[in-house]
């Protein structure tokens, strides 16, 4: 090679001073993905259910309550951090033939999910989110294997997690595939950590009418309080006027959980004598620490055949609602 004396020097390929980006790295036999932003916040998914078990503010605080005897070998929905409910929400009804072989909650939080990729991008301030999506299919071959019999339809499902520095968004869109219509239900069954459930309020529940669980002879109410406490057992189904709800601890607000396309809220918390009933809840005194809000969409959610959805336009201009695709589902929770 022969040497020149004014040799130009290289010229870097990308700046020396490139922003820091997301870290997204996989365990546990890749059956789990974080992320973790430069600023320090990190998710975790398993593919399993696609449950967030754990979501970490920048200072590494944990934001989300997981049971200590959670099972997260793949043989048990998660007791905690986020499962999915789809496409039916609590005990299935046998007046609703579609959904009646289906088992509590559904198949998504007991299926094995495809991780699709992330996507980053950065805000004008410089500050890196990151997008992890998940996919379920009916033909994937982590569906759980019960519910291709119990619920034979064709559909398919993308769930996104997206990290932002003090916020985590999930978003879920559901398409039917299917020849002929199907109902669901879709949810975000969130259980959040707090410090001391009996300084927690609600607030954004004032007015909403709301089916009390625990009241099977007269369960329908209409919520009444600026500020809802939890005192017991806790089971209801929100309908909120209000796009925006506050938990607070005290008179500080924890989490803000901000819905797009979600109808309804429900309130859970299971209180000493179910907690102790269920075998993986633990510690058995958890449940002061945490306050499910599974913001999602309870009741009618009919989704149309792709046939019919393009057969149906002008019907369905005509009925003035947009019931071909489920839609995007989204909370955000961060103070
Ligand atoms: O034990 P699972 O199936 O996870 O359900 C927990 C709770 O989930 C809540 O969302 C329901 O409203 C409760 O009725 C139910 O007990």
């Amino acid at each position: 090679m022969v040497e020149r004396p004014n040799k130009p020097k290289l010229v870097p390929l990308s700046p020396t001073t490139a922003t820091p980006q997301p870290i997204v790295s996989f365990s546990d036999d890749n059956s789990r993905v974080t992320a973790e932003l430069p600023s320090g916040e990190s998710v975790t998914v398993l593919l399993y259910g696609a449950t967030v078990i754990s979501w970490k503010d920048a200072e590494g605080q944990e934001k989300l309550w997981l049971s200590e005897a959670a099972k997260l070998d793949g043989s048990k929905a998660v007791r905690g951090g986020i499962p999915l409910v789809f496409p039916v929400f609590g005990p299935p009804s046998p007046d609703h033939a579609q959904t009646a072989k289906l088992v509590q909650h559904g198949f998504a939080r007991t299926s094995r999910w495809e991780f699709l990729g992330k996507s980053t991008s950065e805000s004008a301030a410089g500050a890196a989110s990151v997008k992890l999506d998940f996919g379920l299919s009916s033909a994937a071959e982590g569906l759980d294997p019960a519910a291709r019999e119990a619920w034979p339809f064709k559909f398919s499902l993308i769930y996104s997690v997206t990290l932002c520095p003090g916020s985590l968004t999930t978003a879920i869109v559901a398409t039917n595939d299917d020849d002929k219509p199907f109902d669901c239900h879709a949810l975000f069954h969130t259980y959040l950590r707090v410090d001391d459930i009996s300084s927690v309020s609600i607030s954004g529940l004032d007015g909403a009418a709301y089916i009390d669980k625990l009241s099977p002879s007269d369960p329908n109410k209409t919520e009444s309080s600026s500020s809802v406490t939890i005192t017991g057992e806790t089971d209801r189904v929100y309908t909120p006027t209000s796009n925006e709800i506050t938990v607070l601890q005290g008179d500080k607000p924890i989490f803000r959980i901000t819905r797009d396309n979600l109808t309804n809220v429900v309130v859970w918390n299971p209180w000493t004598e179910k907690a102790a009933s269920m075998g993986d809840f633990a510690p058995k005194d958890g449940y002061k620490n945490m306050l499910v809000l599974n913001p999602g969409r309870w009741g009618l959610g009919r989704l149309l055949s792709r046939g019919m959805r393009l057969r149906g336009r002008k019907l369905l201009a005509w009925l003035g609602r947009d019931v071909c695709v489920l839609g995007v589902m989204r909370e955000v929770i961060g103070a």
